[in-house]
């Protein structure tokens, strides 16, 4: 599972959100879900090249783009958010495939439609299968559509669940005389698989589809209609119950096709405005007024529990209204997914916040009614579930809680808007864990970066942790570990005034002209990115590490006035989700109200040796001896020195890591760490 994720998703078992206390700025939204994967598969069955622009880079997507090229479409990249698909033209090209489907309904239902309509008029045998969520989800209306027609289809697990086998010989032809008839109330994804399947069976006669029962999430079926007119395939609908492909219907390519962000994404982002926006709106772009996704109808919703809203052709701005939020009582059957955000806005209400009719929230990545209550209730919400419905009312007194995502993306983007409590009046604020936070890769893989890019928090809420100690204590390395694992951010110190000192090297000043060096490192030009540092724009990460580097750093380091210069520097790290911050003096000077400070220590002799170590497998020639002898002096002047000495904190933990492996000390402190966490463990 996890090596299907996006690469740019979280990696951590866990994300602490500290108390958010408002947002501000542009977020811009990724492609929408339901459309890149449509235009997909549309891409790939007909005639032509199209050109996909702002599609969406996440699982689902991926595996839909795999699916495609398993079947022999080929598909070129053209950028980050681009990729070239040449089309197959209702023709197999590949006789054989077993497609992985990873958790993704909208690359199932649809590929298992086309598959076994073009298995049964072509011939072939596919295999779809995907992870164990999917196999729990019902497909049995789409197999009992498409059976009636001749299509071979056997369900090797359970019955009406994926894997499905599909399967057929050359030249077979499909019972098309009757219209093919759908369930439509349990998921409109078997009606929009049926309408872009069919289409690959109307050269010659006209198709008819008729829904049985009401058709739930009608607005998921306009999109398919949109974009199958974009395709070339106008159907005819009459009411929401029979629905024509006429006769002569071929899929064209339109060239080139630009995908409209996720509307579902854009609710998070709206619900934030409508909590945390209070000084200027929160802009949204990529989705506005002209959107064809369903899900915009959220905005109807927030509005009603008090956002003020704003649309243009293709943004927005949201800002908040009435607060506390207005309770409403909601038929959110129209915007199913966007409807979760709703339930946790439902926190911040006036009273009890209802929804009916969303019995499909049961069949979706998890059965949402249940997590959504089950999750809801541990911040201290009054929650009650029924078959098809839920209600909230916001916490009197707000927990800490741990979140289960249930490897569902949305669980996981709506409990980061939990982290807006201390705007609802808890005292104290409390932090949000989210569990598997790697979850939004399925649709929004850079989710928790989007937010946190607009969102505030106060410098006292973001955590700190601090790691001191003498040089080759291995602070760098266990500070960086930690901050991978609680996805922090992270400072290494030691590289401001390393950079401070070649700063000085370059610019041929006197080392010893106290302000003069002051002023170099009050302007130093530096920035960090991913693990590289830069300074005025050119990376200098191998040349701070040069000996001659870190003599001067530490000769520098000693000047009042150096320090001064690089302590408002220092303190801008100090940004949600939290800080991991290295150096002599994090928990002495600079972070002292810091949550968790660690003084790491080795013997003389073993750092010795690995600072041996660490420049021989740089190709740097290095003497043991001296190497030792360079580093007590090192110690001593930094220990020795009046300004800022290294020293454990009074309130420190101790950790001599001489006779520990790197993996055993980040282990004991992310415990420490644990120990000062205010989570319930469950
Ligand atoms: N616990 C440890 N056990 C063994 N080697 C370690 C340990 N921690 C760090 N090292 C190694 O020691 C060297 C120095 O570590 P580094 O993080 O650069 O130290 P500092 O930042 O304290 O100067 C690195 O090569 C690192 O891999
Ligand atoms: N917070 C800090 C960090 C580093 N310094 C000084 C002390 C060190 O000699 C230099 C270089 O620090 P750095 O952590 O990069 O050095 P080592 O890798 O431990 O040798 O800067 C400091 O005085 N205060």
């Amino acid at each position: 599972m996890e090596s299907h994720r996006a690469e740019t998703a979280p990696r951590q078992p866990f994300l602490d959100l500290p108390p958010l206390n408002g947002v501000a700025g542009t977020v811009r939204l990724p492609g929408s879900k339901s459309i890149s994967n449509r235009v997909l598969l549309l891409a790939g069955l007909c005639a032509g090249t199209t050109a996909v622009h702002d599609l969406l880079d996440s699982d689902d997507t991926r595996v839909m783009l795999d699916a495609l090229a398993a079947l022999g479409c080929d598909i070129e990249r053209l950028g980050p958010s681009s990729v070239r698909v040449q089309g197959l033209d209702g023709r197999l090209r590949v006789q054989e495939a077993r497609l992985f489907l990873g958790n993704a309904g909208t690359a199932m239902r649809p590929l298992a439609a086309a598959l076994a309509v073009l298995a049964t008029l072509q011939g072939g045998r596919f295999e779809l299968a995907g992870v164990a969520r999917m196999h729990e989800r019902p497909i049995g209306d789409l197999v009992d559509a498409l059976r009636p027609l001749g299509c071979n289809i056997a369900c090797p697990g359970n019955e009406g669940y994926p894997p499905l086998r599909l399967s057929g010989s050359a030249g077979g032809a499909l019972a098309l005389d009757a219209p093919v008839r759908v369930r439509g109330d349990v998921s409109s994804q078997f009606l929009t698989a049926l309408l872009m399947a069919l289409p690959l069976a109307a050269a010659e006669r006209a198709v008819v589809i008729e829904v049985e029962g009401e058709l739930i999430s009608r607005p998921y079926v306009e999109i398919t209609l949109n974009l199958l007119a974009r395709f070339g395939i106008d159907v005819r609908r009459e009411g929401w119950q029979r629905f024509t492909i006429p006769a002569g219907s071929a899929y064209r390519s339109p060239g080139a096709i630009h995908v409209e962000g996720d509307a579902s994404s854009a609710s998070y982002f709206i619900a934030a405005g409508a909590i945390a926006a209070t000084a200027a709106p929160l802009r949204i772009e990529g989705v506005g007024a002209d959107s064809i996704q369903g899900d915009i109808h959220f905005i109807e919703a927030a509005r009603a529990m008090g956002a003020e809203v704003l649309t243009g052709p293709n943004w927005l701005e949201v800002q908040r209204g009435a607060w506390p939020l207005r309770a409403i009582d909601l038929d959110a059957n129209h915007i199913p997914d966007a409807a979760m955000t709703l339930a946790v806005m439902g926190l911040y209400a006036d009273g009890r916040t209802r929804l009916h009719n969303i019995a499909s929230w049961r069949v979706k990545e998890t059965d949402r009614i249940s997590a959504m209550a089950t999750e809801l209730r541990k911040f201290g919400a009054m929650v009650d579930e029924g078959e098809d419905w839920l209600s909230i009312e916001p916490p009197s007194h707000w927990h800490a809680a741990a979140i289960h995502t249930y490897d569902d993306h949305r669980m996981a983007m709506c409990a980061s808007l939990a982290a807006f409590n201390g705007l609802a009046g808890a005292t104290p604020p409390v932090p949000v864990r989210v569990l598997d936070p790697g979850c939004v890769a399925k649709t929004f893989p850079t989710y928790f970066d989007a937010l946190l890019g607009v969102a505030t928090a106060s410098q006292q809420q973001v955590p700190v942790i601090t790691v001191d100690g003498p040089t080759a204590s291995g602070k760098g390395t266990l500070s960086s570990e930690l901050a991978a694992a609680l996805g922090y951010h992270h400072l290494d110190s030691g590289a401001l005034y390393r950079a401070t000192a070649l700063a000085v090297l370059e610019a041929g000043a006197d080392a010893g002209n106290e302000a003069a060096v002051a002023a170099l490192a009050a302007r130093l030009p530096i920035r960090f990115e991913l693990q590289r540092v830069l300074l005025e724009g050119i990376d200098v990460s191998d040349r701070l590490r040069e000996e001659r580097v870190g003599l001067l750093a530490s000769q520098i380091s000693a000047l009042p006035a150096v320090r001064a210069a690089l302590v408002e520097l220092q303190l801008g790290f100090r940004r949600a989700p939290g800080l991991v911050a290295d150096g002599r003096d994090m928990g002495t000077v600079i972070f002292p109200g810091a949550a968790l400070k660690v003084f790491l220590t080795a013997s003389a002799a073993q750092r010795a040796e690995r600072r041996h170590k660490q420049l021989i497998s740089k190709g740097i020639s290095a003497n043991l001896d001296s190497l030792r002898a360079d580093l007590e002096a090192r110690d001593a002047r930094d220990m020795q020195r009046s300004a800022a000495p290294l020293r454990p904190a009074q309130d420190a933990r101790l950790l001599d890591n001489s006779a520990l492996s790197i993996e055993a000390s980040v282990e004991q402190v992310l415990a420490w760490w644990e120990d000062v966490q205010p989570f319930a463990t469950r």
